[in-house]
C-alpha cells in the first residue's frame, strides 16, 4: 500500500482530533436570534430546560430542551448531499449551506433536489470548460451544480424515452430565472455539440425518440391564464447579447441562439426592479424545449401566466414599472440603457 502523502496524513489527523473533541461532549445547535443557530454542548440538563455551555466565548444559556437540535459529527461537515447528514434538521441544514456557501459552493444536493443559495455575484461556475466537466458525468462525479441536473434530465429522456420537467421554485430574488437561463445554456451546448460532431462521449447518447424538457418558474397563486410564444420560425434580426454566444466546440446554432436570446426580449415586457430583485420577473414561465431523434433542439415554446399587468398603473414608490419603458425613453433620448440586465 503507498504510504499516503503528508497532507493526506495531516488531513486524516485533523479529522481524527476533531471526531474527539466532538466526542466527548453533547454537541447541539442552539437557536439564536441573530445567527440563525449557534453551536454549544449541554453542560447540564434539568427537567424540561438545559445549560448549554456556548462554543463561541463560553457564556452559559439557560434554554427549553426542546429547541436543541442535534449536531452532527464533524465528518459530515461540508457534504454534497444533505440527504447524508445523520441528524436532519433545520440547524444542521443551515450549517452545512452556510459551510458550504463560504467555500464558494452555491449548490448543494438535497435528495432528488438541488438547493441553489444565490451569490449576489458573478460565479466562475458557468463556463463552456465546466459544461464540459459535466458532460455524460454521472452526478456523484463532480460537485453539486445546475448543470448536472440538467444532464440528468437529458440522460433520462434518452434512457426512458419521456418527456422531462425541471421545477425551479423559490422565493423573489432566489435565483429561479438566473437557473432556468443555466439550465438552457447547458442543455443548449449540449445540442449544438450533438449537430456538430461525433465527439460525444459515452454515456450521453442521443435521445432517440423525439421528446421534450420543460422548466417551471411559477408563482404560486391564481389559476393560470396563458400566452405563448413558439420559437423556430423566428426573424432574423437579432436580439441583444445573451453571453452564451459560443460552446466549446464552435457557435451555438439557430434555434439555440433564438431560445437565449429570447430571455431580453422577454425580461423587458415583464421584468422589473422591485425592492427584492432588480431584475424581478413579474410572470410565470414555462419553457419547453423539444428535442429530434438525433438529440439536437427541435423548436421551443415558452408559456407565460400571470403578468402583473397593475404594475403599469400602481406600484410602491421604490420600485419601478416593467423594463421596457425605461429602455424606451433611454433610446428615445440616445442614453445608454440603464443597467437593469446584470448578466
Ligand atoms: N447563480 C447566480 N449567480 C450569480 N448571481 C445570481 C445567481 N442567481 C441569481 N443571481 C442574482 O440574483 C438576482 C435575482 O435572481 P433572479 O432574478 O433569478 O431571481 P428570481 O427567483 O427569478 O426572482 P423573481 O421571483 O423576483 O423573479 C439576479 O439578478 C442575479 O443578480
Amino acid at each position: 500500500m503507498p504510504t499516503p502523502r503528508l497532507s493526506q496524513s495531516a488531513e486524516a489527523a485533523r479529522a481524527a482530533a476533531a471526531q474527539a473533541e466532538f466526542n466527548e461532549k453533547k454537541w447541539i445547535w442552539v437557536p439564536d436570534d441573530k445567527e440563525g443557530y449557534l453551536a454549544g454542548w449541554v453542560h447540564n440538563e434539568d427537567g424540561e430546560y438545559g445549560d448549554i455551555i456556548m462554543a463561541a466565548g463560553g457564556e452559559i444559556r439557560r434554554v427549553p430542551l426542546f429547541t436543541l437540535s442535534k449536531m452532527n459529527p464533524p465528518k459530515f461537515d461540508r457534504v454534497d448531499d444533505i440527504a447524508d447528514l445523520t441528524f436532519l434538521n433545520e440547524a444542521s441544514v443551515v450549517h452545512n449551506l452556510r459551510l458550504r456557501f463560504g467555500s464558494g459552493a452555491i449548490y448543494t444536493y438535497s435528495g432528488l433536489f438541488l438547493v441553489a443559495v444565490n451569490p449576489y455575484q458573478s460565479l466562475p461556475l458557468y463556463s463552456d470548460a465546466i459544461i464540459h466537466q459535466y458532460r455524460s458525468k454521472r452526478r456523484d462525479e463532480n460537485a453539486p451544480h445546475i448543470f448536472a441536473v440538467a444532464e440528468r434530465a437529458w440522460v433520462n429522456m434518452g434512457e426512458e424515452r419521456e418527456n422531462q420537467s425541471i421545477l425551479i421554485t423559490g422565493e423573489s430574488g432566489a435565483g429561479k430565472t438566473e437557473s432556468t437561463k443555466k439550465v438552457i445554456q447547458y442543455l443548449a451546448a449540449i445540442a449544438t455539440d450533438v449537430h456538430q460532431g461525433p465527439s460525444t462521449p459515452s454515456h450521453s447518447r442521443s435521445p432517440t425518440l423525439p421528446s421534450s424538457q420543460s422548466f417551471s418558474n411559477m408563482p404560486s397563486t391564481g389559476l393560470p391564464r396563458t400566452n405563448s410564444t413558439k420559437l423556430g420560425h423566428a426573424p432574423t434580426t437579432s436580439t441583444t447579447g445573451s453571453g452564451f454566444a459560443l460552446t466549446a466546440k464552435g457557435r451555438l446554432g439557430l434555434l439555440e441562439r433564438q431560445i437565449l436570446q429570447a430571455n431580453p426580449i422577454l425580461e423587458a415586457f415583464g421584468n422589473a426592479q422591485t425592492q427584492r430583485n432588480n431584475n424581478s420577473s413579474r410572470f410565470g414561465k414555462f419553457v419547453r424545449i423539444s428535442f429530434a431523434p438525433d438529440g439536437s433542439i427541435a423548436g421551443a415554446n415558452i408559456d407565460w401566466y400571470l403578468l402583473e399587468k397593475s404594475r403599469v398603473v400602481v406600484r410602491s414608490e421604490a420600485e419601478r414599472s416593467f423594463h421596457v419603458f425605461y429602455q424606451l425613453l433611454a433610446g428615445g433620448l440616445d442614453l445608454k440603457v440603464t443597467s437593469w440586465r446584470q448578466s
